[in-house]
């Protein structure tokens, strides 16, 4: 059965000044995938092991099912984790690996034989499973980690970076397989990762971290269309970022020459603006809905296959990428334009602001 989780306030210290955590508060339901995602250092691995019971935290509470598990020993929690470095016996067969977690809990040798071939069947490992760790490809070798995490029958599977010892084009195919795993499963799933594509790719619900903090969590969806704050906007896609301030209706350049009009603040305010460079294209004089058009001149055109990267510094001094369909500009004076609901407004302090 798969179970939720809740972390509340949940804060773990290093030493006298190291915080790994500061108040986490993230929830994960009976059955989704949550992403853990942030930059290195930021406490990804830290949290997962508080939920795996293998950290304690300093405080907060961390609750499986609704119970509450803060100081629980691992073995209470009903859940499995898969290692970045798969970690398998290398003198053990495939078959062996797997099964190891149920001779440990001394499951009768007939059961075991019957879960190991499930266990195989539906990770594709049948026809290896006597074979050593060492005749096996990376991805395999993930799916026997993997394996051997589920044949206790978590319900909840926690997984630090699993895709990361992969190479580039292996990680792609194995973030399909493990999509359609969880899916198949329904089991709750914790998700370490640094990858961008990883955690809006496989999350039914995203959480960002920074610093130990929690910036934001929601829908992969919302996450990118809303985010919350200045550092979740650049780490999940790329986005301009203009720095300017907010005066009477228009943001503007630091040299006071009105940008964007804008319906909200009315205050004067330092801010900053946001656009996604595929919400850039050629300026339309005849469109009729509410946009905003950007004049400057091409540095660089990047050819990216259908598309190409345009960057391009505006009168104002910004500098911005768009990203445009193939002879949409070419060197010289470009005139973009954007649609007023893609803009993005962040406050001095980084924090969304509601257009
Ligand atoms: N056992 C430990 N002792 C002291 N400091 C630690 C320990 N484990 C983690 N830290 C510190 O806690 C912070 C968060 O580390 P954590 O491993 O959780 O980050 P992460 O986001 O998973 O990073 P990465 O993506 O590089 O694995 C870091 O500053 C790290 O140095």
């Amino acid at each position: 059965m798969a179970e939720g989780i809740d972390c509340v306030d949940v804060t773990k210290t290093f030493g006298p000044t190291d915080q790994a955590l500061r108040q986490v508060t993230v929830s994960c339901q009976a059955g989704e995938t949550l992403t853990l995602v942030g930059p290195s250092g930021c406490g990804k691995t830290t949290l997962l092991r508080c939920i795996a019971g293998l950290d304690n935290p300093t405080g907060g509470t961390i609750r499986i099912n609704g119970r509450d598990m803060t100081h629980a020993d691992p073995q209470r929690r009903s859940t499995a984790m898969v290692f970045q470095n798969y970690a398998l016996y290398p003198a053990k067969t495939v078959a062996a690996n797997i099964e190891f977690p149920l001779v440990m809990s001394k499951v009768p040798r007939g059961e075991r034989t019957g879960r190991v071939a499930e266990i195989a069947r539906l990770l594709r490992l049948t026809s290896h499973l006597e074979k050593k760790p060492a005749q096996l490809s990376g991805g395999q070798k993930q799916r026997v980690g993997i394996g051997r995490a589920l044949i206790r029958r978590p319900s909840v599977l926690l997984m630090d970076e699993p895709l990361s010892n992969l190479d580039a084009a292996l990680r792609v195919d194995m973030r399909t397989e493990l999509h359609e795993l969880f899916q198949k499963l329904g089991t709750t799933v914790v998700y370490v990762t640094h990858d961008q594509t990883e955690a809006l790719t496989l999350g039914d619900r995203v959480a960002v971290l920074n610093e130990g903090q929690l910036q934001q969590q929601a829908t992969p969806r919302e996450v990118y269309a809303r985010p919350a704050n200045r550092f979740t906007a650049s780490f999940l896609g790329a986005m301009n970022l203009l720095d300017g301030t907010v005066q009477d209706g228009y943001f503007r350049t630091p040299d006071g020459s009105p940008i964007v009009e804008l319906r909200a603040p009315k205050a004067a305010t330092t801010a900053c603006i946001g656009i996604r460079p595929e919400d850039l294209r050629a300026a339309d004089t005849s469109a009729s809905h509410p946009h905003v058009t950007l004049t400057g001149r091409v540095r660089l055109l990047e050819l990216l296959g259908s598309e190409e990267l345009a960057h391009i510094t505006l009168a104002s001094g910004h500098k911005l990428k768009a990203r445009l369909p193939v002879g949409t500009v070419t060197s010289g004076t470009v005139h973009l334009s954007v649609d007023t609901e893609r803009l993005h407004l962040f406050d001095a302090e980084g924090i969304r602001i509601d257009l």
